[in-house]
């Protein structure tokens, strides 16, 4: 196998645990593109585990076929295809009697890379995911911290640079806010990697957060829904998948939408220095309330209401704009905004000059659209 992202397709793969009376997979079929993450969610026991090892041949399919970059995986050399698949599992599975460098070079050193190579990519490996060399090259697994050892779980299935990452709820085991920083170093990883990953996790926020595509799971890994987190959020595929994506889909939706890709309302909007009184005849002519006034680089300063209009210069009448989105922010990013700011947010450029506005009906009216859209799509 090359380090060019391949893709892998399953044909009608089935497993059958020795004297088990029914599948623990049955006829499951996907094709995964190269360079994408795929997540597969689903209660506990569904097959998620055993589906993900026939990629690698940690468990033999019963029947059926597997490709990896168009090659047979079924027939190739099984320890071949392994060294060819990087792995990571919860509580990172290293191996507690060899040093951080030595997990991590494992597959490299089985792979014949020469020495030097092999060491130069322990550090390397170690600098990617935020681990300092000199500090934790020589150190048991055991005096890490629980986070400590999956970065390392995860720097040792990346090692051998394989195209194929398997995931099986990798960062399960340390808390929240180690998790989060995981799984964001883990995009930021794949931003520049490329590599074609299948990740398993009970978790369906962590599904959303990293899924190109999210695989929504059953029993014997019969696959309810295949679609991006997106479409599965907007429109389950029926009331087990909305069961597992949970309450507040609408809202894990927000995150999801930027700011650019929404429609801006046009503000009203008036100059510090105009005269209140123009600004208030223009509110009335069209029959409007507010005026967003903006400084001389037209940067939002403050909101006015035509009641305000009555005393003062533009510059302290009305209340001041506490909060700013940009087209980069997201839509759960606008909507917090607006709930603090009340009515609208302004909406900024890169030199903080005024673009638009989004109001809380532009947000209703999004999540109504994208709703309808993949009901009907
Ligand atoms: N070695 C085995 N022998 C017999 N049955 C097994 C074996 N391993 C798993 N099973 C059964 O196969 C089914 C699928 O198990 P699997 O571990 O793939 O599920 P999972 O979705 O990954 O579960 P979890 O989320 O709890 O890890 C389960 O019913 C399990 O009991």
């Amino acid at each position: 196998m090359t380090d060019q992202a391949v893709d892998i397709q399953l044909e009608h793969v089935t497993k059958r645990y020795p004297g088990a009376g029914k599948a623990a997979v049955e006829d499951f079929s996907m094709n995964i593109a190269a360079g994408e993450i795929v997540v597969f969610v689903g209660p506990s026991g569904c097959g998620k585990t055993t589906t993900m090892k026939m990629i690698n041949r940690l468990i033999e399919p019963s029947s059926g076929r597997i490709t990896i970059g168009g090659q047979d995986a079924l027939s190739l050399d099984a320890d071949e295809l392994r060294r060819g698949i990087g792995y990571a599992i919860q509580q990172a599975g290293l191996f507690p009697h060899l040093t951080v460098g030595q997990n991590i070079g494992l597959v490299p050193g089985l792979l014949g890379w020469p020495k030097a190579k092999t060491s130069a990519r322990v550090d390397e490996m170690l600098e990617l995911v935020g681990l300092d060399a000199g500090e934790f090259h020589d150190r048991f697994p055991r005096q890490l911290s629980g986070g400590q050892q999956q970065r390392v779980g995860v720097a040792r299935a990346l090692a051998a640079d394989p195209p194929v990452l398997l995931m099986d709820e990798p960062f399960g085991a340390v808390d929240p806010i180690t998790r989060g920083n995981l799984q964001d170093e883990l995009l930021s990883l794949q931003s520049e990697l490329h590599k074609t990953i299948v990740f398993v996790t009970h978790d369906f926020d962590e599904a959303v957060k990293l899924g190109d595509r999210i695989a929504v799971l059953g029993p014997r890994s019969s696959i309810l829904q295949f679609d991006t987190p997106e479409a599965i959020l907007a429109a389950p595929a029926n009331d087990t998948v909305a069961g597992f994506v949970g309450a507040g889909a609408s809202l894990k939706q927000l995150t999801l939408l930027r700011v650019r890709d929404i429609e801006l309302d046009e503000t009203e909007t008036a100059i510090i220095d105009e005269r209140p009184e123009d600004v208030r005849a223009r509110l009335d002519a069209k029959n409007r309330k507010y005026a967003l006034v903006l400084d001389s680089r037209r940067r939002p300063k403050r909101w006015v209401h035509l009641r305000d209009l009555n005393d003062g210069s533009l510059g302290t009448v009305g209340r001041p704009v506490n909060d700013l989105v940009t087209r980069q922010s997201t839509v759960q990013d606008a909507l917090e905004a607006i709930l603090a700011e009340g009515g609208s947010v302004p909406v900024v450029g890169t030199r903080g000059e005024y673009v638009g506005a989004v109001g809380i009906d532009t947000v209703m009216d999004t999540v109504r659209k994208l709703r309808e859209e993949h009901e009907h799509g």
